[in-house]
C-alpha cells in the first residue's frame, strides 16, 4: 500500500497553485492520472519518485517511511524501488539495446533478467542494434526494458506512448499491461487518452489546478461522460449541404467521416471549421471486431 499525503506550492502560469494530494494505491494496482495540462501530475509523479522535493506531508510504501517532513525523513530517489519512464526515451546512443539493458544492472546482480526482459518485450532480434536504428516504438520498449532490469516495485509512466502512432501506442500498452502483471508492479501511468486509461487502468485520479477531484474506476470517473448510454464525439464541420427540408451537417470525426441530419434551427450558428460535439442517446450501435471487418475486395 502506497500512502501519498503531500502538499507543493507550485508557480503555474496563471499564478502560484498548491498540489494538494491525499490518495491510496494498493499493491499492484494500475492507476492513472488524467487532468489537464498543468494541472500536477507530472510533479506528482516527481515527487513520489524523490526527484522534486514536497513542501510537507508524508509518503509511505508498504509502511516503509519515504517522506516525512515533520521529522526531515527523506529517502533519496536511488534507494527508492521505483522506475521512471517518460515520453523521452533517454537511451544511451553509442551502446545496443542489450548493452543498454546490461548498464542498468546493478553491482553482482544475477544477468537473467535482461535475457527475461529481452524476451518480455520482443527485442531479442534487435539486441544488438543501436537506438538510432530503431522506431520509436521499438525504442519505447528497450526503455521500458531497461526500466525494469532492477525488479522495481513501482512503475512511473509520464505519456510514455505520445510519440508513437496509434498502432504502436495499443501494442505498447500491451507490453506495458504484460509487464505490470509479470512482475506485480505498482504502476502510476500519466494520460490523457480515455480509451487508453478504460483499458489499462484499476482507478483514475483526476487533477483540477492541483486538487484531486475525482478518484474512482474509470466508469466511476467518466461515467457522466461515456459509461451512461450517451456517445459524445467531438468533431470539425466540413461542409453543410441543403436538401429539401432538411440539412446535412458533413463532420470530420477523427479520420471517419459522418453525416448528420439538422433541421434549420439547429444549424443557425454553425459555420464550417466550427468544432462541433455529436452526441446521441437513442441508437443502438452496431459492434463488429474490426479484426473480422471483411477486406474491400470482398465486399
Ligand atoms: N519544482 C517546481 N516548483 C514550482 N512550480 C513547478 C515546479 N515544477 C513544475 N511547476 C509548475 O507546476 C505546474 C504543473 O506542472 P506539471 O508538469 O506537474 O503539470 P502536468 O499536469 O504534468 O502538465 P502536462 O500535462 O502539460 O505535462 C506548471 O505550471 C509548472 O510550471
Amino acid at each position: 500500500m502506497i500512502v501519498i499525503q503531500i502538499q507543493k506550492k507550485l508557480q503555474s502560469a496563471t499564478g502560484e497553485m498548491l498540489l494538494n494530494l491525499d490518495f491510496e494505491i494498493r499493491e499492484n494496482e494500475f492507476v492513472t492520472l488524467y487532468g489537464a495540462s498543468g494541472s500536477g501530475k507530472t510533479t506528482t509523479l516527481r515527487m513520489i519518485s524523490g526527484l522534486t522535493q514536497a513542501d510537507k506531508g508524508i509518503i509511505t510504501v508498504n509502511n516503509e517511511n519515504w517522506l516525512d517532513t515533520n521529522k526531515k525523513n527523506q529517502l533519496p530517489p536511488q534507494k527508492r524501488n521505483i522506475a521512471y519512464v517518460f515520453q523521452d526515451y533517454a537511451l544511451f546512443p553509442n551502446m545496443s539495446v542489450r548493452e543498454n539493458l546490461n548498464y542498468a544492472l546493478e553491482k553482482g546482480q544475477d544477468k537473467s533478467i535482461v535475457e527475461e526482459l529481452l524476451a518480455l518485450m520482443e527485442l531479442q532480434h534487435l539486441q544488438h542494434q543501436k537506438p538510432a536504428q530503431l522506431s520509436g516504438g521499438q525504442k519505447q520498449r528497450v526503455a521500458l526494458a531497461r526500466a525494469l532490469v532492477r525488479r522495481p516495485k513501482i512503475l512511473l509512466l509520464d505519456e510514455p506512448l505520445s510519440a508513437v502512432d496509434q498502432e504502436m501506442r495499443i501494442k505498447l500498452q500491451d507490453y506495458i499491461l504484460q509487464a505490470h502483471r509479470k512482475y506485480q508492479l505498482t504502476t502510476i501511468l500519466v494520460s490523457h487518452d480515455i480509451a487508453e486509461i478504460y483499458k489499462m487502468s484499476d482507478k483514475v485520479i483526476v487533477l483540477e489546478n492541483g486538487i484531486i477531484s475525482k478518484n474512482g474506476s474509470p466508469d466511476e470517473v467518466f461515467s457522466s461522460r461515456l459509461a451512461s448510454g450517451k456517445f459524445q464525439f467531438v468533431g470539425e464541420i466540413l461542409k453543410i449541404e441543403k436538401e429539401n427540408f432538411i440539412n446535412i451537417v458533413v463532420v470530420l470525426i477523427g479520420n471517419n467521416i459522418v453525416k448528420i441530419i439538422a433541421m434549420d434551427e439547429e444549424i443557425q450558428d454553425l459555420n464550417i471549421g466550427n468544432k462541433v460535439l455529436i452526441a446521441s442517446k437513442a441508437f443502438n450501435p452496431i459492434l463488429t471486431k474490426i479484426d473480422s471487418v471483411p477486406k474491400s475486395r470482398d465486399l
